[in-house]
């Protein structure tokens, strides 16, 4: 079996977590990190994330992959200081959040020896750097591939049986394309998050009173500034329009109010709420392979334990679990992913005749 040396360039959030991901695949030889970061890199090696750190030109010498995990805009200075010092052949992919710059600049760049095949894991969190790193970041998620027209079919093959060591689902997409969605799916998101944020002004007594509603749709404002500024300027044309979108629907909104018009209200609230409900679980790729009961737990040691076990009992296995709120001395109200409807069903009459209440999502 062919084995490749991969080098990861950028070994925070999003090249720990490939590293972690990758670190243990059959088809891997040794991973090389780089990072301009000599401490994280330190902790990288030490932690056994990568095998061993190296300089840029370097690191990149003997690599069958490269993954560039760094801010967009380091991209242009990383690959005018590599593209000499490539082998024939070498795949050049990357992680960034907009693909049509980034197909731009391996085009003018890079040599026709060095296969360039863009890339996007669509999963990341506010926890930015090499804490934030996971190696189940891609597990389900979708990981967009933007090869040229011209890539040979046997490199995305390479690259894609790499990747499936991410447990992510692969998607190949024009850069045009995944443009478009993205600035509707992720950055417009991302700059309303920051927007909702921007409009308390701070104020401690607002946000005294904020609880899941605020919390939930700002999360994402406590991500990395330089990542974001990135992404916002790199998918400006993009960005632009589905902004000016957002603007009239919240105009829309707010004459419908205005109005005092309760059948435009009930038209937009009902559209959104049959769209929301319509995707099974916003969560990693957007795959519904799980079903979800909910559960109101007493707040005592080892109940976690205790309801897994339960469950464990009757042959029922946990694939995904979500404490949902914690009080302090009272209970809790838990999430619980079970495989199928049959196994959902099972599980909430197993909880409730261990007076656990609990129900399907
Ligand atoms: N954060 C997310 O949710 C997310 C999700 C998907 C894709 N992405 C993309 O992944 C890329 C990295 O984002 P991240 O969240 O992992 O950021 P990060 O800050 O956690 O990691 C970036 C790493 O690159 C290093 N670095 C910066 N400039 C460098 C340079 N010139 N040479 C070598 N190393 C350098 C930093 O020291 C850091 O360790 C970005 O292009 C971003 O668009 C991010
Ligand atoms: O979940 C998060 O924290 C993210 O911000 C992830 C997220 C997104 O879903 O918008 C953000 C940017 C990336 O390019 C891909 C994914």
């Amino acid at each position: 079996m062919l084995k490749y040396n991969v080098t990861i360039i950028g070994v925070g959030l999003i090249g720990g977590s490939l590293a972690l991901s990758l670190k243990d695949s059959p088809l891997i030889n040794k991973i090389i990190g780089i990072d301009t970061n000599e401490e994280g890199l330190k902790k990288a090696v030490s932690s056994g994330i990568i095998d061993t750190a190296l300089n840029l030109k370097q690191g990149v010498s003997d690599a069958d992959i490269i993954f560039i995990c760094t801010p967009l805009s380091t991209y242009s200075t990383i690959l005018n200081e590599i593209k000499d010092n490539l082998k024939t052949g070498v795949i050049v992919t990357d992680v960034g959040s907009t693909k049509q710059k980034v197909m731009q600049l391996y085009q003018e760049i890079l040599s026709d020896e060095v296969i360039a095949i863009g890339g996007h894991p669509m999963a990341g969190s506010e926890t930015g750097g090499l804490e934030g790193a996971d190696k189940y970041l891609f597990e389900n998620a979708i990981y967009v591939l933007t090869p040229f027209n011209n890539t040979d079919e046997k490199y995305i093959d390479i690259l894609k049986q790499v990747l499936s060591a991410t447990g992510a689902k692969i998607k190949v997409l024009e850069p045009v394309q995944h443009d478009f969605t993205v600035a509707i799916i992720s950055h417009v998101p991302h700059i309303t998050a920051a927007a909702l944020v921007n409009l308390t002004k701070g104020n401690p007594n607002d946000l005294m009173l904020a609880a899941g509603g605020f919390r939930d749709t700002t999360r994402i404002a406590s991500s990395n500034i330089k990542i974001w500024e990135d992404i916002i300027f790199t998918n400006k044309n993009q960005l632009i329009p589905a902004l000016e979108s957002l603007i009239n629907i919240l105009t829309d909104y707010k004459e419908i109010i205005e109005n005092n018009q309760l059948k435009g209200l009930s038209e937009y609230l009902t559209s959104a709420k049959t769209i929301r409900d319509s995707i099974p679980a916003i969560r990693k790729g957007l795959l519904p392979s799980f079903v979800d009961i909910i559960c109101i737990v007493p707040d005592k040691p080892g109940i976690i334990g205790q309801v897994g076990l339960l469950l464990g009992n009757i042959g029922i296995n946990i694939v995904d679990i979500e404490i949902l709120r914690a009080r302090e001395g009272d209970g809790g109200t838990m999430r619980i992913g079970v495989p199928t409807l049959k196994d959902a069903e099972e599980a909430i009459k197993k909880l409730s005749k261990e007076n656990i209440k609990a129900w399907l999502k």
